[in-house]
């Protein structure tokens, strides 16, 4: 195949610096437990990605939205179908990729500097860079004062700060975030959320976060993705304006039309 506007990085990765930021052909993903029947977790799913765009993925629970997900990153390969992300294969973008849960996993044997600094350090970053880098990032999600602190003295929510850092501090071009924020209380998630949303809308990378959250989805996204049992059953542009305010947002009419479809369709048979 050819890519066009590729960007050699390395001696054995090229992603396109054009295109779709991803593309899920017709991508059926059959899991057979052993001794169990197999089950489809998406199943003939397509979805096109832009750059720069921010789009969750909603649906209930098992309806694929974290196999797609896995799918973009490469973690897993469709039983038929293909992946592409940014132009090549997930294998081959996945330095351009970065991936954040729920749960921070970050370790609990480095700071919160050296958490951030991991990416870089195995990049072959330089001491300084990687110091001067790590203390800008750490300064914009608030965590500054807390550089030096290991996890365990750190609250869930500046643990996911920190984990926020060590993502967007390697500025990939694909950010795959899997209910970042279901882990934290509600005012934290507020903050936290603001806080990414702050960055993000600073860089513009592309980023596909998934939620159960549709009141979160519509706070953020420029397009919600809506799956049922492995399929997409709603693609929805989302063009009320930035920054979003919760509390304004309820009373909008606009904002209480795109809730009402969405859950009318995930609950419809
Ligand atoms: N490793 C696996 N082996 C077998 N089945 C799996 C596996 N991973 C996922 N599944 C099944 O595939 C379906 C889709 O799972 P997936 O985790 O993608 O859903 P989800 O929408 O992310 O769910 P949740 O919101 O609960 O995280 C589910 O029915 C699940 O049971």
């Amino acid at each position: 195949m050819t890519y066009t506007g590729v960007k050699a990085v390395g001696t054995d990765n090229a992603v396109a610096v054009e295109g779709p930021a991803f593309e899920i052909r017709s991508a059926t993903l059959d899991y057979t437990p052993s001794g169990a029947s197999t089950f489809s977790g998406v199943r003939d799913l397509s979805l096109t990605g832009k750059r720069g765009e921010l789009l969750v993925l909603v649906g209930h629970s098992g309806c694929g939205k974290t196999t797609a997900l896995n799918l973009m990153g490469g973690l897993i390969h469709p039983t038929t179908g293909s992946v592409s992300v940014l132009g090549t294969s997930p294998a081959q973008a996945r330095s351009e990729m970065g991936y954040m849960f729920a749960r921070d996993a970050l370790y609990p044997w480095r700071t919160a500097r050296q958490n951030v600094e991991l990416g870089m350090e195995l990049a072959h970053v330089g001491k300084a860079e990687r110091r001067e880098r790590s203390m800008e990032m750490l300064r914009r999600v608030g965590l500054e004062a807390a550089a030096d602190r290991y996890p365990w003295q750190l609250s869930q929510g500046m643990r996911q700060r920190a984990a926020l850092a060590r993502t967007w501090v390697m500025k990939p071009a694909l950010i795959l975030m899997d209910e970042p924020f279901s882990a934290l209380d509600a005012q934290t998630r507020d903050v936290v959320r603001d806080e990414f949303l702050d960055v993000w809308s600073q860089e513009r990378q592309t980023v596909v976060f998934v939620t159960h959250d549709l009141n979160e989805a519509l706070l953020i996204a420029d397009r919600v993705v809506a799956m049922r049992a492995g399929e997409v059953v709603v693609d929805m542009k989302i063009e009320m304006d930035r920054p979003r305010d919760e509390v304004g947002l309820e009373s909008s009419k606009e904002f209480r039309d795109m809730l009402g479809e969405l859950r009318a369709t995930l609950n419809s048979h």
